[in-house]
């Protein structure tokens, strides 16, 4: 184990196990042992605000300092130095004491670098912090795109709470090389030191020495271009962190029932050609609505040629992520995915979850086939998506000549936004609750807090269709204004207005 008693001494301790760890040929970052954040204070925690356990020393159980019985064990806190009754005997300040398990790096076939074990690791035993630099959700958005489009392969974004990521990609620490499996021998716990939260990577079973360490990038992993998994396990999700908010953000991942569709897989009938084709599930679901409220589906009613031409499509494009681009993310929405199908390819086979007590990390087997290139990147099918926009209805209210829709789309967008407030309101009220079960009982959330979280986001989306079909229909069906008449003309122009 690597003890640091400062900070000096730990920087110096991390550079030497640097320079003895990192064989030739591992890209060039800065080894930090420390979240280094840019932009963000440190909080000062007062005296009021440090938990204090009420362990004791004993010098025949030399365990039952701070062991796991310790009030702040259980609570996921670091005892704080100063204040906790045990002293420098406190067993519980492993983050700040980079109290890790001896790892080395390695080359994987078709992974990169990965880390393995460097002796035993029991179940349950801090393995190593995840360190990087702690940056905004928008920030890690940028960084994101800015490193896919530099061509980086590798993806070290993860998140650490609902506004906060951790980015390893230029400064981090060895556990930054922990590659992922789909059946894992560690995983990420959420630890609070000094009142931050820290992310740290744990042993979820007794691991040999030699072994490769993985755990599942799940529910923290940010992502980045999509890769196939090749982790090699029976229950393998296919896809890099296919169960993550990124992942199924980027990929616009729908769910119905047991079953997982990308929104491409949602048929779009052209009411021009009445030729079925493959059209976003947001485009379509438009279609129908608009189907419903100006004819309908076979039939639809025609306006100032809207519905015949490809101006119908284009609107809807740009009305076109009713729900998706939320502001609230919760994990909720990831625990939703609960089957690994994709119906019509054979992109996610259904599979039958076994139930292996051993893990499958020697990537060879399982899938088949041994891997031995580099994991393949899937190109992104869709880029144009990911600058979706976000339609402000109080702008696109300007466009109508007609007071009443005016007024009609800017009470929408009051409505929706009411109801993100009130969605984002609740998400800070029940985000303890919801961490707490995010990652360890995925199905786990209480119903309580699930009826709740539902019921909230049913409205906001609500609220969303609400206000594009008050735009689509004051466009298709405009109400007159006094003394004018709004032309087919006019509409085109306004078509146009509100794609730009
Ligand atoms: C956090 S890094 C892990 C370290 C990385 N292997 C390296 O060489 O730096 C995550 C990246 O490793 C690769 N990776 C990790 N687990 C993988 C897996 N199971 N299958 C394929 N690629 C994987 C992917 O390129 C991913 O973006």
């Amino acid at each position: 184990m690597h003890v640091c008693n400062n900070h000096l001494e730990q920087e110096k301790r991390s550079q030497n196990c640097m320079h003895e760890q990192v064989p030739e040929g591992v890209p060039y970052f800065i080894h930090i042992n420390q979240n280094v954040s840019s932009g963000r204070k440190a909080l000062k925690q007062n005296d009021d605000d440090i938990a204090i356990c009420e362990c004791k020393y004993d010098a025949r159980y030399p365990d039952s300092a701070c062991g796991e019985r310790c009030l702040n064990v259980l609570t996921s806190t670091e005892c704080v130095p100063g204040y906790c009754p045990c002293g420098e005997y406190c067993k519980n300040q492993r983050f700040q004491k980079c109290q890790y398990a001896q790892t080395k790096l390695f080359r994987t076939e078709g992974r990169g670098w990965g880390l393995l074990a460097g002796e035993c690791i029991k179940a349950g035993d801090f393995v190593i912090e995840y360190c990087g630099e702690i940056i905004s959700s928008e920030e890690a958005k940028q960084r994101s795109q800015a490193y896919e489009a530099q061509g980086l392969r590798d993806a070290y974004i993860i998140s650490l709470n609902a506004n906060y990521f951790i980015d390893a990609t230029k400064k981090g620490s060895v556990a930054r090389f922990i590659n992922h499996s789909c059946q894992p021998n560690c995983e990420t716990r959420k630890w609070t030191v000094f009142g931050e939260t820290r992310v740290g990577i744990f042993a979820k079973q007794d691991i040999a020495v030699g072994t490769e360490l993985a755990y599942d990038y799940n529910f923290e992993w940010y992502g980045g271009a999509n890769v196939r998994c090749l982790c090699g396990a029976p229950n393998c999700s296919i896809f890099l962190g296919a169960k993550s908010h990124g992942f199924q953000e980027h990929n616009h991942v729908w769910e119905d029932g047991d079953d997982r569709y990308t929104v491409d897989m949602f048929p779009l009938y052209d009411s021009a050609e009445d030729e079925p084709f493959t059209k976003h599930f947001d485009s379509a679901s438009l279609a129908n609505t608009m189907y419903t409220a100006c004819g309908n589906k076979d039939n639809p009613m025609k306006v100032d040629g809207f519905a015949e031409t490809n101006h119908f499509i284009e609107l809807t494009n740009i009305i076109s992520e009713p729900f998706g681009s939320a502001a609230v993310e919760g994990p909720l929405p990831i625990n939703a995915v609960k089957s690994e199908v994709k119906k019509e390819t054979d992109l996610f086979p259904e599979k039958t979850q076994q139930d292996i007590s051993q893990p499958r990390l020697s990537y060879n087997s399982g899938s088949g086939s041994t891997p031995k290139s580099r994991s393949q990147h899937v190109p992104k099918s869709r880029s144009k998506q990911a600058s979706r926009k976000q339609v402000n209805g109080k702008n696109v209210a300007k466009l109508f000549a007609s007071k009443q829709a005016q007024e009609e789309v800017i009470r929408c967008e009051e409505l929706r936004t009411e109801a993100t407030k009130k969605l984002n309101d609740l998400y800070d009220e029940i985000r303890p609750s919801i961490e707490e079960h995010a990652k360890d009982s995925q199905d786990n959330v209480p119903t309580a807090v699930a009826e709740k979280w539902i019921e909230a986001t049913c409205t906001k989306w609500k609220a969303e269709l609400d206000l594009h079909f008050s735009i689509i229909k004051n466009v298709v069906c405009p109400r007159p204004h006094a003394n004018e008449q709004t032309t087919s003309a006019e509409g085109d122009h306004l078509v146009k207005q509100l794609i730009m």
